[in-house]
């Protein structure tokens, strides 16, 4: 593979200067804000529907547990990002179940906002105005809190999106092989492989593509692996992330230089 991270962003269509503001904006925020406090969907129903899930079943009862620390939890918020298909939206949801945390699918909440699934979206509004909803959307969910947040597969490849979620906290990333990602996507409508040959275009976009994934904080692997099993390592991998992150940032001389900001 061997990508170069700067040629691929480049060659994926810019976001438009401006962001969305006005309606689209207003909308964006309505539905984040009226969806996490709408009450829960059935826990069958919501892994296909769902664009916010509030917490549900049993993860509303262990909540009360998470909030008065008897339980804890690594992160408090996490994105999955990834190519089509590595499963950001499936081990999302699940993950979110595990760490009773909310679940934002950005792909469905700008479904939901635009009123048009995302083939329609590509078809009649273009993908510069799908994109410039996506850096909507990712300006929004990273004032979040209590989330797992998965992406579309090109969110994280555009500069600002990449940044507000780096800095917003950890951001996994899923990977497969093309030929699992085309397995796996092969009767689904993904606009970017309406094409001749979507095997050989999953190999290219992902090889343009791969660079930037690699900027993610935690790396995954979903090729022939249950989503639970996939599910299981990121709480891991989070855990470790986390220790690190604490013991970093509370480092004697990081506690000097706060001091200092805060005098
Ligand atoms: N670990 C896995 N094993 C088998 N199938 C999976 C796995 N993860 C996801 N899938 C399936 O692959 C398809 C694409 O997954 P999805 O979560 O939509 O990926 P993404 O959101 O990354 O595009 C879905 O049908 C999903 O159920
Ligand atoms: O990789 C991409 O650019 C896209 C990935 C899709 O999401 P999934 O990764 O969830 O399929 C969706 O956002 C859109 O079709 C564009
Ligand atoms: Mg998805």
């Amino acid at each position: 593979m061997g990508a170069d991270p700067a040629g691929a962003a480049a060659s994926a269509p810019a976001p438009p200067d401006t962001p969305l503001t006005g309606l689209l904006a207003e909308r964006v925020q309505h539905a984040l804000h009226g969806l996490l406090t709408f009450p829960p969907e059935p826990p069958e129903a919501a892994s296909d529907r769902a664009i916010v899930t509030p917490l549900t079943g049993e993860s509303l009862r262990l909540s009360p547990m998470f909030s008065s620390g008897l339980i804890e939890r690594p992160v408090d918020w996490v994105a999955l990002a990834g190519f089509m298909g590595t499963g950001k939206s499936r081990v999302g949801w699940e993950l979110s179940r595990a760490l009773a945390l909310h679940f934002v699918d950005t792909d469905k909440l700008i479904t939901r906002v635009v009123g048009k699934s995302i083939p329609e979206v590509f078809a009649q509004e273009g993908e510069s105005y799908f994109r410039a909803c996506e850096a909507e959307v990712v300006r929004r969910v990273s004032r979040l809190e209590h989330a797992v947040i998965s992406l579309g597969g090109g969110t994280f490849i555009h500069e600002d999106n990449r940044r507000a979620l780096l800095e917003r906290g950890p951001v996994v990333v899923l990977w497969a092989t093309p030929e699992t990602v085309y397995q796996r996507t092969k009767h689904s409508d993904r606009p970017l492989l309406r094409v001749e040959d979507p095997l050989g275009r999953i190999r290219s976009l992902m090889d343009e593509r791969e660079g930037v994934y690699r900027q993610g904080t935690i790396h995954v692997h979903s090729d022939g692996r249950p989503s639970e099993e996939i599910v299981e390592e990121i709480i891991e991998r989070l855990w470790a992330w986390s220790d690190a992150y604490h013991a970093w940032t509370e480092r004697p001389e990081a506690e000097a230089v706060s001091d200092r900001a805060a005098d």
